[in-house]
């Protein structure tokens, strides 16, 4: 599974790609070092079988190489890289299974005790990248499609989690579900009156400050179990949260370390030596 060392190639090169249910995070690894991330849409089948095709670096889409990054990447005909996948949507998986470049990351890579089965492999790795980079106990906030909670003890034993709708998916659902109410967009530009005169601030409203209160309730149930445990959030909401909390519950959002990056620190820890 480790990446070979080429001669007369750039070390080590290798890249992580982490499919979400809404798009697909991407890292270009020189070995150890994480020197570039960027994200993509999710793939037709066409772009997947291009992939399979592809015989250098060079060849690989701008779909999914943008041309901004190659120059990182040095020479012309290097050698393919490997490609590191963790997927939680099966049927993206199953487009790179085949891919001659890419190796499939599972749940029996993580060293993580007491994992179930059917446990997120995006979960487990941030929770694994996140320990193994600031220590265990541990406890991962994911602002992601899904929003989700995932905590390991001082053993590296799963303790559990919670999984509820995203902030994105919250604001779809209403609009989507409902005769009356409008699908609005994700951003929110300031804090809204909590008991709002208008259908845009009150769905804003019941949306985030529930969120807030959440998330605030989690880290106090977890502290309680876990004083001396760090807690990191990371996922395509964690600043709108994170900004949020400082105005709302400035002691919790004080706790939290922000890093979008944990899955990629994950997976370094389970493809590389040290
Ligand atoms: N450019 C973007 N595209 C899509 N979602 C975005 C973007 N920027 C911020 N977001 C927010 O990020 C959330 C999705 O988070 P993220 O991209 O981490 O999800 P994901 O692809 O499902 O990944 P993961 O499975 O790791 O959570 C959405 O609720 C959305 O509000
Ligand atoms: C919860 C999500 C969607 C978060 O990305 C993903 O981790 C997943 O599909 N998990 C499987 C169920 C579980 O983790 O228990
Ligand atoms: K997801």
């Amino acid at each position: 599974m480790k990446p070979q060392r080429r001669r007369g190639h750039r070390e080590n090169i290798w890249l992580a790609l982490e499919i979400g249910n809404s798009r697909l995070h991407w890292a270009l690894f020189t070995g150890q070092t994480l020197s570039d991330t960027w994200d993509t849409d999710p793939f037709s089948e066409y772009i997947t079988q291009q992939l399979a095709q592809c015989q250098t670096f060079n060849d690989l889409p701008p779909e999914i190489f943008p041309p901004s990054r190659r120059r990182k990447v040095g020479e012309k005909n290097s050698p393919h890289p490997p490609i590191f996948l963790a997927s939680v949507v099966p049927q993206q998986t199953a487009l790179w299974e085949t891919h001659p470049h890419v190796r499939v990351i599972t749940l029996e890579q993580i060293p993580l005790l007491n994992m179930y089965p059917t446990l997120g492999i995006d979960r487990a790795l941030a929770l694994w990248g996140a320990g193994k980079t600031w220590g265990f106990p541990m406890l991962v906030i994911d602002a992601g499609t899904a929003l989700t909670f995932t905590g390991a003890d001082a053993k590296k034993s799963l303790v559990g989690g919670a999984i509820l709708p995203g902030l994105g998916l919250q604001f779809s659902s209403l609009g989507e579900k409902t005769g009356q109410l409008p699908h609005l967009e994700t951003e929110i530009s300031s804090l809204p009156p909590r008991f709002a005169l208008n259908t845009t601030e009150a769905i804003q409203s019941g949306i985030i400050y529930t969120l807030l209160a959440g998330i605030k309730d989690f880290v106090t149930a977890w502290e309680q179990l876990f004083p001396e445990s760090k807690i990191v959030i990371k996922g395509g909401d964690r600043i709108l949260l994170l900004n949020y909390l400082q105005i709302q519950f400035p002691e919790i959002a004080a706790h939290l370390i922000m890093e979008p990056n944990l899955i990629f620190w994950g997976m370094r820890e389970i493809i590389t030596d040290h």
